[in-house]
This record gives structure tokens, C-alpha cells and sequence, in this order.
């Protein structure tokens, strides 16, 4: 039996959100697609056997709130992915003029207690609970699932104590497994299709256009 984690979800505000998509996409667009990756990736979330607790940081509580009350509920002409909603995700506000996903996600792991912590971007169209529950499952002190680049993370797991600065942003793979590796802790790389699958840019949303997520936005 896996030892559940506690999974974190950063989400930027409703406005400055997925701005690599802003030659192709209307402010509008952009806010809409934003909200229904994150419902996916709360949901699958929520269907997961490995999380115990979802919490959600972020500098836009309105907007916060506004996704997290759509997860669960159905969709027209599709299956609510959580038929009984399980367990709401707590919101946590980051400190107003904060510099950014590091800050955001530190300051969520100073309000979350003991245990294991997953990392979840809010932007992964194909991930599933088999993906998550296979990233809480892996035996290494800290995981990094990577991007379809195999540069960055997408996913990170961490023991909630551990002396691990988190360092998301360009490289965040290799900088991920020297930080781990500075602090004694084993590391394991996981790249699975739904892991690996972020939404950054406009070919990124062409290819994922199809996916359950972003179909018919
Ligand atoms: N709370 C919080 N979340 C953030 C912040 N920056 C990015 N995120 C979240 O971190 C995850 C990865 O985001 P990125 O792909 O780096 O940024 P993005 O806003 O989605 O897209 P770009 O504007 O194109 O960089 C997504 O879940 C974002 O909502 C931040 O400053 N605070
Ligand atoms: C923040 C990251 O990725 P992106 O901005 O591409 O989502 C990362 O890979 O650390």
C-alpha cells in the first residue's frame, strides 16, 4: 500500500495565465483553457488512491474558487469524472507580490504538515490517476516527472520536511536531481504520456486539442 501524499496545486491567476499562448488565443480563450486544464487535473487528482488532501496556492482566490467549485460537476454530454465529489481541495493564498511558482509552492509547503507532498502543475491535459498513483508509488526520496522535452517538471514529490528548494523553471529537471542529490536524498525520473504531456505552447495545444480536457474549447 503506497503512503498517500498530500498534492499541491500551484495556479496562477486568471488573467496573466498561459501568456505563451497569447499570439493564438484571446484573453477569453486563454481564461477558459486555463480553467478547464486545472478541473482535469484536480479531478484526477481527487479519483486518486495515493492522495490524501489537494490544496491549492495560489495569488487569485476569486479565481480559485471559480475552478475548484466546476470539479466534479457534470459536463454536458460527458461523465462527471468524480460522479461523489470526495474531497474539496483547500485553497491557500500566496503572499501578494510574490515572485513566482518557487515562492508559491514554498509557501504551501509551510502550511501542509508532515508526510509526502506531489507537486502537480495544473496544466496537463492527459494526466490520469494511474499516473498519479504511479508517481507516489515509486521508491526514491524524491520524484520528478519530466516534460515531453525531458528538461523540465511537471510533477515533483517530496518528503514535506526535507531540506529540498524547489526550483521549477527552465532546466528544472537536472536542477531538481542536484538539489536531491546535494541533500543525500535518491531521485527518480518518471516521463509517462500523461505525465509528460504540459500545455505551454500553441503546437503544445494543437496536438492536445483533442485530449478530454481541452476538446471543444
Ligand atoms: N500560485 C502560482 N502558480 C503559478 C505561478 N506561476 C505559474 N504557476 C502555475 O504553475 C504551473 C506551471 O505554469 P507555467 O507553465 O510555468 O506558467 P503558465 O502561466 O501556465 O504559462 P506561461 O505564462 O506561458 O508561462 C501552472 O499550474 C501555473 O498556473 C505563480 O506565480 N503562482
Ligand atoms: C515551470 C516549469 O515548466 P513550464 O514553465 O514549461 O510549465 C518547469 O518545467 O519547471
Amino acid at each position: 500500500m503506497t503512503e498517500p501524499v498530500t498534492a499541491v496545486v500551484p495556479l496562477r491567476d486568471g488573467s496573466s495565465g498561459k501568456s505563451r499562448l497569447a499570439a493564438g488565443l484571446d484573453a477569453g480563450a486563454r481564461r477558459r483553457l486555463v480553467v478547464a486544464l486545472a478541473r482535469h487535473v484536480l479531478e484526477a487528482l481527487a479519483a486518486s488512491r495515493s492522495v490524501a488532501r489537494v490544496v491549492v496556492v495560489t495569488a487569485d482566490m476569486p479565481f480559485a474558487r471559480e475552478v475548484a467549485a466546476r470539479v466534479g460537476s457534470p459536463r454536458p454530454g460527458r461523465p462527471s469524472a468524480v460522479p461523489t465529489w470526495p474531497r474539496p481541495a483547500d485553497l491557500i493564498a500566496e503572499p501578494p507580490g510574490g515572485p513566482g511558482l518557487n515562492a508559491a509552492l514554498e509557501h504551501a509547503r509551510s502550511h501542509v504538515g508532515d508526510g509526502r507532498l506531489l507537486m502537480v502543475h495544473a496544466d496537463l491535459p492527459l494526466l490520469t490517476t494511474d499516473d498519479v498513483d504511479a508517481v507516489a508509488a515509486e521508491p526514491a526520496d524524491i520524484v520528478v516527472a519530466t516534460d515531453r522535452h525531458g528538461t523540465g517538471t511537471n510533477l515533483l514529490r517530496v518528503p514535506a520536511g526535507a531540506p529540498f528548494a524547489f526550483r521549477f523553471g527552465p532546466g528544472s529537471r537536472t536542477a531538481h536531481e542536484t538539489e536531491a542529490a546535494a541533500h543525500g536524498l535518491t531521485c527518480a525520473v518518471v516521463q509517462r504520456p500523461g505525465t509528460a504531456a504540459d500545455l505551454d505552447t500553441l503546437d503544445d495545444l494543437a496536438e492536445l486539442a483533442p485530449a478530454s480536457a481541452t476538446r471543444g474549447l
